[in-house]
């Protein structure tokens, strides 16, 4: 398979180049305003913000504990370089990776491992939206299962659109019309078949009456709050409805691409859920008792903040998701490291850039990058006549997309 190109950032009418001209700068001005950091980070935020836009890729500054991490991801090479002309996913994963050493996230003074990104996650579950979403799963406890779990899947697919890296430059509500452009949720349900009173005697047992491997899902979080909400939901009806005996959440190590969840952020939350009254409550509830007895995993892996992708993941991570039943990879950046972020000619199928990944795999992602695979010539015809390249980034339309 010849490689498509590498996506960069160096043209200034595109996506890439806006996100690093525009919404990063914004997003350092929103930090800076959302806590009264010292002359110390605020002097880091600045020079940050002068290197990003008009200067080069900097060493990582005072010694620091990923410096090897880094060059084997790749530091040496990029050093000394615009941050245009280095791949996009680098250059943005360095960016988020500087900013929080500017304000003072991995250094040992008071600043460690405070979330510069908190206050807008958290603002994220209290809002009336949030309310009204986990209000309206009371409807749907009753309907037949199916029903449920095609609602739960599709929440959280367009729960997705709640990126707030996305909102800075989208403004807005985020709600605009719609479109799933490919639909292979048929192949995710097939991968996790209902429980059935049939299937109770042999689920967990071979014929010999040994225990078989529990029945595992991982799902690759993307974003915290109102994302994160309905992937629990989904994960708890999974667990809940023998569709899954055991699932593995995976989260980001530490705060990055703004509202990525990190396991503080799972915390939040679980107690959003368990917080609230009726079937939400419940769910809460399951997913808390899930997490205490191993049935619901976090795994914050170091490569989940990588600047490459999935392609290129370590060995042990590799392990995991071959022993999975199946994969779920949440969002854009996901998606982005799934299948390369590479500009593929639309009609690649889906699974070609993904045949090396170790099990089954499905992505539910909302198009908010200029990286797209899987589509029918139709469809993209269809899509340009109509608006041109703007839906490859609006997020108004969606994918699920399976590699069984
Ligand atoms: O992974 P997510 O949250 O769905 O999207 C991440 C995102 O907002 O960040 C990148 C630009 O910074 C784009 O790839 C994408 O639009």
């Amino acid at each position: 398979m010849s490689e498509a190109p590498v996506i960069v950032s160096d043209d200034p009418g595109s996506f890439p180049h806006s996100v690093l001209a525009e919404r990063h700068p914004a997003l350092i001005r929103k930090v800076r305003d959302a806590f009264p950091y010292g002359p110390e980070q605020r002097r880091a935020l600045d020079a940050l913000q002068k290197s990003a836009l008009d200067g080069v890729i900097e060493p990582l500054g005072t010694p620091a504990e990923d410096h090897e991490r880094w060059v084997a991801w790749g530091l040496p090479k990029h050093l000394g370089r615009s941050w245009f002309s280095v791949p996009f996913l680098w250059a943005e994963s360095y960016f988020y990776r500087q900013l929080l050493a500017a304000v003072g996230y991995f250094g040992s003074g008071p600043w460690q491992g405070i979330d510069p990104f908190r206050p807008f996650k958290l603002a994220e579950l209290d809002t009336p939206e949030a309310a009204e979403e986990l209000a309206a799963l009371d409807a749907l406890t009753g309907r037949p299962l199916d029903e449920q779990a095609r609602a739960l899947l599709h929440g959280s697919l367009w729960g997705n659109r709640a990126d707030l890296g996305f909102r800075i430059s989208a403004g807005g509500d985020g709600s605009v019309d719609s479109q799933l452009l490919v639909d292979d949720s048929e192949s995710l349900w097939a991968l996790l078949p209902a429980h059935t009173a049939d299937s109770d005697s042999d689920s967990d047992s071979d014929a010999d009456g040994t225990a078989g491997p529990a029945r595992t899902v991982c799902l690759v979080a993307d974003n915290a709050g109102r994302e994160l909400i309905p992937d629990l939901l989904l994960i708890d009806h999974l667990l809940h409805h023998g569709r899954a005996e055991r699932a593995v959440l995976h989260v980001k190590p530490y705060p990055y691409f703004v509202s990525d969840a990190t396991t503080a952020d799972v915390l939040d939350a679980v107690r959003r859920l368990t917080g609230t009254k009726g079937a939400a409550g419940a769910a809460g509830d399951r997913l808390w008792s899930a997490l205490t007895d191993g049935r619901l995993v976090v795994r914050a892996h170091v490569f989940s903040c990588a600047p490459l992708p999935y392609a290129d993941m370590p060995d042990d991570l590799r392990r995991e998701f071959a022993e999975a039943d199946l994969t779920i990879m949440k969002g854009d950046l996901n998606y982005r490291r799934l299948v390369g972020d590479r500009l593929w000619p639309p009609t690649t199928p889906f699974t070609t850039p993904t045949a090396y990944f170790p099990g089954p795999v499905v992505a539910l992602r909302t198009l908010k990058s200029d990286v797209i695979v899987g589509l029918d010539a139709d469809t993209e015809a269809a899509l340009a006549a109509a608006q041109g390249q703007g839906w490859r980034t609006s997020g108004t339309h969606a994918v699920i997309q399976a590699r069984p």
